[in-house]
């Protein structure tokens, strides 16, 4: 039976550290504050935003929503973004993607102030992941997956680690994060010939593919720890994964469950950027 990496045992110290960093701020009065835009009503988007809330909540932090309809035009989208971009009291900005299609998404990023960039989707953000210089922030998922390997004291250093995905969002940072961590690092994704076999090779693997249940019992062995970021809703409309849980569980050392894994770190990293985009402020 595989331990269960639980993404509240995770947070729980990462929110301390938030909470703390968030009354030092209070006391020299400034209020950490996420300004979130968002273009139409897509559940993945309202769901990630409820959770995004919900740990601003509790974690003292403001958050202000400009929800936008879905046919808004790019005129009226840029203007909200300059809006934030140039409000002092927001110290973070959120942008739910992808666009609608009739929406030049690459304008909007490049518009997006690189300091206000907490989920890291600016180019700026992306060159502090890719050549470890610090500008910007790196993209919360991954993020969230290193964390999780950190806290279990799970070392990359000498292991072979596949990642199961290859988007600027998820899949390429987890690679250049787990190289930064000294494995050795394999990128999987549509083309890839026999993945089972590339799969079952690695002691670490990170699954984000954004399809049920594509990687089973056939892909794993014993000694893997297993990091699920793939957030799907099943028949039953249940949250799963992209790994089969119940054929993994039985197999691998280590692997996070979902709902309760990757998707809860993520809020707490996102809300850690703000409180430290807002400190940036103050040096
Ligand atoms: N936990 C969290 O906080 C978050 C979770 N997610 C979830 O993570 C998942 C991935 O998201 P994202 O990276 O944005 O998704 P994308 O759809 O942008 O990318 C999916 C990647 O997986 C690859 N892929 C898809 N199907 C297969 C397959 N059958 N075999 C091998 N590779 C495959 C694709 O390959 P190719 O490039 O060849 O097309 C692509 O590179 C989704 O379920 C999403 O909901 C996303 C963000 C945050
Ligand atoms: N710029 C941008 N960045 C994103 O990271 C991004 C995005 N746009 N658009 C939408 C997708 C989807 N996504 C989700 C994250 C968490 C839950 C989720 O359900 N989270 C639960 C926990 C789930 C769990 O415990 O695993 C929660 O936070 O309470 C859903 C969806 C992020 N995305």
């Amino acid at each position: 039976m595989a331990k269960q990496l639980l993404g509240k045992e995770v947070t729980a110290a990462l929110n301390e550290k938030i909470k703390a960093q968030v009354a030092e701020l209070e006391s020299r009065g400034v209020k950490p504050t996420l300004g979130i835009i968002r273009v139409g009503e897509r559940p993945d988007d309202v769901s990630y935003e409820r959770g995004a809330t919900k740990r601003c909540e509790t974690l003292g932090v403001a958050y202000e929503k400009f929800l936008l309809p879905a046919d808004v035009t790019q005129e009226e989208l840029m203007a909200t973004l300059d809006k934030a971009n140039k409000d002092d009291n927001i110290h973070g900005i959120l942008i739910f993607r992808p666009l609608p299609k009739h929406l030049d998404e690459a304008a909007v990023i490049k518009a997006l102030k690189p300091e206000k960039d907490v989920d890291g989707i600016t180019d700026g953000s992306m060159v502090g992941v890719f050549a470890g210089t610090k500008q910007g922030f790196p993209p919360c998922t991954p993020q969230a997956c290193m964390e999780i390997l950190d806290h279990y004291g799970i070392d990359c250093t000498g292991k072979k680690a596949v990642v199961v995905g290859r988007s600027l969002v998820v899949g390429k940072p987890a690679a250049m994060m787990l190289l930064k961590k000294n494995a050795t690092v394999t990128v999987c994704h549509t083309r890839t010939v026999d993945m089972p076999s590339v799969v079952k090779e690695a002691e670490i693997v990170i699954v984000a593919a954004g399809r049920a249940g594509v990687v089973d019992g056939s892909y794993l062995c014993a000694g893997q720890t297993v990091i699920d970021v793939g957030i799907n809703v099943n028949e039953e409309g249940k949250l799963c994964g992209d790994v089969k849980f119940d054929e993994a569980e039985p197999v691998v050392d280590a692997i996070t469950p979902v709902p309760g894994g990757v998707g809860s770190v993520t809020t707490s990293v996102l809300v850690g950027h703000v409180v430290e985009a807002a400190a940036r402020t103050l040096q």
